[in-house]
């Protein structure tokens, strides 16, 4: 059974190019390793009904803080048997983006911190009504929001298909996400979690995150 690796961050944080890095740094050491990342844009039908709303579309869903939370965790309950099919083929699997995402955000738009009720519903829902498996580590890119929100900006600007959506443009949102984020890992929610930054070397950080799994052998999940 491999162990269950999840990237967490605020939009444009650049989760998804550490993930590369670091399925690049473990498979030249030769692991196998699977990589999925949430929402599954073009695969899962929530997904693409929540970028939609994100972008103006399908009335007021968007501003419904439960409606878009659940259409991202119905994508996570449809991947579910497809994850542990992976988990149980690999030696790593890595996440970009998984349920503390959904915590992380919903909590910020009801102003709601780490340790409020939004993250319990999301916990209850994901984890145990939906069973997902629960991640062996987290781990938060923890990027300044306005270097998060300039490469988002960028980003828009070079990827014709990469418009910023209606949570990327909210400064206020990211601001308080990103504090829920730094609580979610202070508390170590549902795992162990472990924070990069934007100096992180990646393959350091492929080390670091192959001898904490290592260290966690035996914990069940
Ligand atoms: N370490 C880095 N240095 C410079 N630019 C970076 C770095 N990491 C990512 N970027 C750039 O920042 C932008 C956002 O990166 P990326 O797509 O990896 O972020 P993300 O966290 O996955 O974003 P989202 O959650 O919004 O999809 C991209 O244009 C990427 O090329
Ligand atoms: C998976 C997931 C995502 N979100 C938020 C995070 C982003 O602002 C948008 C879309 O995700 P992307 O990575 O920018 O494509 O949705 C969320 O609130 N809950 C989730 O589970």
């Amino acid at each position: 059974m491999g162990g269950l690796i999840v990237v967490e961050g605020l939009d444009g944080a650049g989760k998804r190019t550490l993930s590369a890095g670091l399925v690049e740094a473990w498979r030249a050491e030769g692991a196998r390793v699977a990589t999925l990342a949430f929402p599954r844009y073009g695969e899962s039908i929530h997904a693409d009904l929540g970028a939609e709303a994100l972008r103006g579309q399908h009335g007021d869903t968007a501003s419904s803080i439960e409606a878009m939370a659940l259409l991202w965790a119905l994508d996570r309950r449809d991947a579910a048997d497809g994850l542990r099919n992976m988990l149980a083929a690999n030696d790593i699997v890595l996440l970009d983006r998984y349920v503390a995402s959904n915590a992380a955000y919903t909590a910020a738009r009801h102003h709601e911190d780490a340790a409020g009720p939004s993250v319990d519903w999301i916990q209850h829902l994901e984890y145990e009504r939906f069973g997902l498996p629960v991640p062996d580590l987290q781990v938060l890119l923890r990027v300044p929001v306005a270097l998060a929100a300039e490469r988002a900006r960028n980003r828009a600007q070079t990827d014709a298909g990469r418009e910023r959506d209606a949570y990327e443009r909210d400064g206020d949102l990211q601001h308080r996400t990103g504090e829920v984020y730094d609580g979610l890992a202070q508390r170590h929610w549902m795992s162990q979690w472990t924070v990069a930054d934007a100096e992180t070397d990646t393959q350091q950080l492929a080390v670091r995150i192959s001898n904490l799994l290592r260290e966690g052998e035996g914990v069940t999940r």
